[in-house]
């Protein structure tokens, strides 16, 4: 697909079918924000509903009313004070992540992405559950096996047209390991929510009975995304049920862990192809953290400027979701073609993002391309790694905050050495964009000031 929009980078759009499924591939700006800008052409396209026997209809999978009440109740969640409170939790495991890497420093090559990876989910658990699994720690746990084996049969099953039907692809090993790992997937997140919603239960009697010294003093319970569902309400007054919190708690599950994760082993990756912006981010954290060892915080994180731009132009080379689709509820215009209602709109993030009209030399990683001065008056559909419009991604900002502060922590301890070139990588547009090889690092010690 990505090789398909760059042959035909100089067409408007592409036309094509994707088993019974009548498709159009967009990867310019213009021809983007149509879809993406649209308050009606909200529905996501067929192939989402192989998410839906996990995810239910959560935030990212619903449509029509529920999604707008939904998204309603749920943004005040990603409120930038509650997620200033998820920034301890982000530097614990970032820290777990150093110590674990220790071991490599000055010695051979080794594959980082799995590491990440369980960092990632670490935090992703602790955030939107309150629950700890430690997978830095075990990664063997049932609860970690089903997530990866669930994510790899859903992305073989939307590329198989004859696995589509849930009959036949029950008879199939595949349908059979999907139903096994669902059992763990959901008998783990029921088992949380119950936990959390008799904790607040037995909170709110005690609340009741007087309104203080309910939590031993000076002690401040972490909130979870979890928390702040149970308390959600809709604009009636009325909370989410029980299996509506579910859907929503295995939706962050879903999109909030391997996005990131992909994320920052991809800006690991680029920085070390790139000694000169590695250096650059060095100095930087030097000059906020100079020779400390104190946690980030959120003012430290407002000052790595540059960092924020290495992330930005990982994610524009490398967009952890390289394309998401939509199923046209009505009839639309695209550079003048009539698409009609029921077609699949495609945006090929990977390939948008590598206009060499809106970023010269796209091939080339350029962090300078997001500096303020070089950055205004861009194309706003020019780059859209969290998608754009109302469906944008609701954890943007929490993803950003958690890819510096595991990338600040990890290079203010490490100096990266990448040991691939791109066509070593392997690189897969699964549902998420992977290094099929891995991603290969060496490590050596940094202290500050070394730059
Ligand atoms: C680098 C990290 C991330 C990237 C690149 C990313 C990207 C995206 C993209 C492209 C979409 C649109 C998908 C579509 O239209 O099908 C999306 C939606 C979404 N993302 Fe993210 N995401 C990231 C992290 C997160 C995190 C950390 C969370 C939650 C904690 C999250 C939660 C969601 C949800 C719930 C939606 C659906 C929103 C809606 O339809 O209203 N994402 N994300």
């Amino acid at each position: 697909m990505m090789q398909c929009c760059e042959e035909n980078r100089n067409q408007p759009l592409l036309k094509l079918w994707i088993g019974p499924l009548p498709c159009v591939l967009l990867y310019h700006p213009d021809t983007v924000e149509v879809i993406l800008n649209s308050l009606k052409n909200i529905d996501k396209s067929y192939t989402y509903k192989f998410l839906h026997p996990w995810l239910g209809t959560g935030l990212l999978t619903s449509t029509g009313d529920k999604w707008r009440s939904r998204r309603k109740m749920i943004t005040p969640t990603f409120h930038f004070t509650i997620l200033a409170d998820f920034l301890e939790v982000m530097n614990e495991q970032a820290n777990i992540l150093v110590r674990k890497l220790e071991k490599h420093v000055d010695k051979e090559p080794f594959d980082c992405f799995l590491d990440i990876t369980l960092c990632a989910l670490d935090i992703i658990c602790e955030t939107a559950m309150g629950k700890n699994i430690g997978a830095q720690k075990n990664n063997d746990s049932e609860y970690v096996q089903a997530i990866y084996k669930m994510s790899d049969l859903i992305h073989h099953r939307q590329k198989a047209p004859w696995l589509w039907p849930d009959l036949t692809y029950l008879l199939f090993q595949g349908g059979r390991e999907h139903n096994r790992s669902l059992k763990i997937l959901h008998s783990f997140t029921d088992k949380v929510i119950t936990e959390k919603a008799s904790e607040k239960k037995k909170h709110d009697e005690r609340k009741c009975d007087f309104d203080s010294n309910c939590e031993p003093s000076g002690s401040k319970k972490r909130r979870a995304f979890l928390d702040m569902l149970l308390n959600a309400m809709d604009n009636g007054g009325n909370k989410l049920s029980y299996l509506d919190i579910r859907e929503e708690v295995d939706t962050f599950m879903f999109e909030g862990h391997d996005t990131t994760a992909a994320a920052m082993n991809w800006a690991i990756y680029i920085l070390g192809c790139h000694p000169e912006a590695q250096k650059k981010v060095h100095q930087e954290l030097d000059e906020v953290f100079g020779d400390s060892d104190c946690p980030v915080t959120v003012h430290d994180l407002k000052k790595l400027r540059y960092l924020e731009c290495v992330v930005k132009e990982a994610l524009r080379l490398f967009p952890s979701v390289p394309f998401f689709a939509r199923t046209l509820s009505q009839d639309c215009y695209i550079r003048g073609f009539k698409v009609p209602k029921g077609t699949n709109a495609i945006i090929v993030s990977y390939a948008l993002h590598r206009d060499p009209g809106v970023f010269p030399d796209p091939e080339e990683f350029r962090p300078e391309r997001f500096f303020p001065e070089n950055s205004s008056g861009r194309h706003p559909y020019a780059y859209i790694p969290f998608s754009a419009g109302p469906r944008n991604c609701i954890g943007q900002r929490f993803a950003q905050m958690e890819e510096k502060a595991v990338l600040a922590t990890l290079l203010r301890h490490f100096w990266v050495e990448a040991n691939q070139n791109r066509e070593e990588l392997g690189m897969v547009g699964e549902l998420i964009l992977r290094p099929n090889n891995g991603i290969w690092i060496q490590l050596k010690r940094r202290t500050a000031h070394m730059s």
